[in-house]
This record gives structure tokens, C-alpha cells and sequence, in this order.
């Protein structure tokens, strides 16, 4: 039976900037079940990151705000783990101490020291990086790092794994290998994730759901897309898949037609709020 986990309830997001309050969401609604698989998607700039930041509690929200498991959320907490785009591990401690922090701040007290190692050497083992656990990161691959950011944020056993375009910076053929892992471990571990990503692919992939974003200022959700495919994905059987396809293509149609358009006439506005002069106001006005 599906349990209501986490809840965003009308958010407004507000920034102070030098030109006055840059109102970055309006009125974002949504609720996500325990152990479904989210995708936020959107073009570049439209807040995905701000909704990100605002569940981990980075940011607090200026108007609505949000609920896990009906409590509401202030500041950052370890049930809610982030993987970024750019790993952030402690460059001279080894895989192994870089999730061991993690772990300790989570589980000291309640496991013991042989507890703690064998929960450290199992979140290794699950992103396959059992082999390199004591090589520093600036001795491993780029995508190995994501790895050794995706094991720490799984050792502090978080109820919700939010990821800011995990994959983002790596290679095709490396991105292919760890969204395949992501998958394979939210099967077995069911938590509930969100993942923000530009790929439409990946979004399909993954998700069970893809909520697409309305280009800014003011930028709330525009659309939500069930992805109604079994699991376990494979891609390539996916590719000649009619379910598929069409989810892709509700995605693209979302993002290339439905939203082209907004783009071009908000960048228009942009530059009327930060212009500085009447006279491009005007002209753009009586354009
Ligand atoms: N601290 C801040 N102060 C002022 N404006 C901000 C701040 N943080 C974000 N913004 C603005 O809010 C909007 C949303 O930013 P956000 O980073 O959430 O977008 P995004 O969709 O994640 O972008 P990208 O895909 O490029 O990472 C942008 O216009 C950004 O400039």
C-alpha cells in the first residue's frame, strides 16, 4: 500500500537580491510516496536545485513548506542524504574514512566499531567499489568518486536520497553503468529518491514518476508524468519500447514546445527587470 512520505505544500521561494526579491517558485504542490523514484526536470535556471535544496532544509521556503512524515522540515538532517553533481568527498581521506565520516555522525552510539566497519565495507560493496575502498579520490575515476558520494549518503541510511544531477558530469558510457547501479539498489533498498536531471533519458529510466518544471521567474510544476513501465528496466529492451517512447516524448514535447516559448518571452522579461533604464522597458514594451 502506498504511504504518503514526503509532502510540498504550496512553496514560495523568494531570493533577496541587489535589484529587489527575485521570486524563483510559486505555489509548487506535491506529494511522494514512500519508495517511489522522482526526476525533476526543467530547463536550466527554473529552480530545480532550490526545490532540492529546500527538502534537504538548505533553504527555508518563504511561503508553504514542506513535510516528512507529517513533520515539517527546518534545517538539514541525516534521513535526507545529498548526492551532488561534483561527489564533495574529503580529498585526502580514502573512500573508506570519507563514508566512515558519515557513518560515524549517524551511528555513533549505537553501532559498535565492528558494527560500523561492516555497514561502511557493505555501502562500498554496493556501488562496487569494494576494490578501491582505500584509494584516495584524486586515484580514482571520476565515476567511481559518484560512487564512493552515492555509498555515503546510503550509509547514513537515509529515508529520502535526494541527487542534484548525480550523473551530470561523467561520460556516457560511465553514466550508463551508475544509473544502472542506482537502479539496481533502490530495488533492493526501496528509499524514496529525487533526482534532478537535464537527460530525458535517464529521467524515463529511472523514474516513477517525472515532474516537469515551468521556466522561471515564479517557476512552479507544470507537468507530472507517470512512468508505467515494469521493473526491472533494461535499456536496450527499453528503446523498442512503445511505453517508452511515449514517455520520452511527453518529456521533449513538455520541454521543446510547451515550454520554448515561455523561455524565449521570460528572458525578455528578465531583461526588462534588470535593465536599469525606462527606455528598454518601453521598447521592449511597444515591441
Ligand atoms: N541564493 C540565491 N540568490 C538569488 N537568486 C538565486 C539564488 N539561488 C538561486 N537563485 C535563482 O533562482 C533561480 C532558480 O535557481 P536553481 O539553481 O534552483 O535553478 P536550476 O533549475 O537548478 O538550474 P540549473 O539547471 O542551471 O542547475 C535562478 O534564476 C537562480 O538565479
Amino acid at each position: 500500500m502506498k504511504q504518503k512520505q514526503l509532502v510540498l505544500s504550496k512553496i514560495g521561494m523568494e531570493f533577496p537580491t541587489a535589484n529587489g526579491a527575485f521570486c524563483a517558485l510559486s505555489n509548487v504542490d506535491l506529494t511522494i510516496d514512500k519508495g517511489e523514484f522522482v526526476s525533476i526536470i526543467g530547463h536550466s535556471g527554473c529552480g530545480k536545485s532550490t526545490v532540492l535544496n529546500l527538502v534537504a532544509g538548505l533553504h527555508k521556503a518563504t511561503s508553504g513548506g514542506v513535510l516528512l512524515n507529517g513533520r515539517e522540515v527546518n534545517e538539514p538532517g541525516p534521513e535526507r542524504a545529498v548526492v551532488f553533481q561534483n561527489h564533495s568527498l574529503m580529498p585526502w581521506m580514502s573512500c573508506y574514512q570519507n563514508v566512515e565520516l558519515a557513518v560515524k555522525q549517524v551511528f555513533k552510539g549505537t553501532k559498535s566499531r565492528k558494527e560500523m566497519k561492516q555497514w561502511i565495507e557493505y555501502n562500498l560493496e554496493l556501488v562496487q567499489m569494494t576494490d578501491a575502498m582505500h584509494k584516495r579520490p584524486d586515484e580514482i575515476s571520476g565515476g567511481m568518486k559518484q560512487r564512493v558520494g552515492i555509498a555515503r549518503a546510503l550509509a547514513m541510511e537515509p529515508q529520502v536520497l535526494l541527487m542534484d544531477e548525480p550523473f551530470g558530469a561523467l561520460d556516457a558510457l560511465t553514466r550508463a553503468h551508475l544509473q544502472d547501479s542506482v537502479m539496481e539498489i533502490h530495488a533492493e533498498l526501496k528509499n524514496t529518491v529525487i533526482m534532478i536531471t537535464h537527460d530525458v533519458d535517464e529521467a524515463v529510466l529511472l523514474s516513477d514518476r517525472i515532474v516537469m518544471m515551468t521556466n522561471g521567474p515564479s517557476a512552479t510544476i507544470g507537468e507530472v508524468l507517470e512512468v508505467d513501465l515494469p521493473r526491472p528496466r533494461d535499456r536496450i529492451q527499453m528503446a523498442d519500447n512503445a511505453k517508452y517512447n511515449h514517455c520520452r516524448h511527453e518529456v521533449l514535447r513538455f520541454l521543446y514546445e510547451k515550454q520554448r516559448k515561455v523561455e524565449a518571452l521570460s528572458s525578455t522579461t528578465r531583461k526588462v527587470q534588470h535593465s536599469d533604464t525606462v527606455r528598454l522597458t518601453k521598447k521592449v514594451a511597444t515591441a
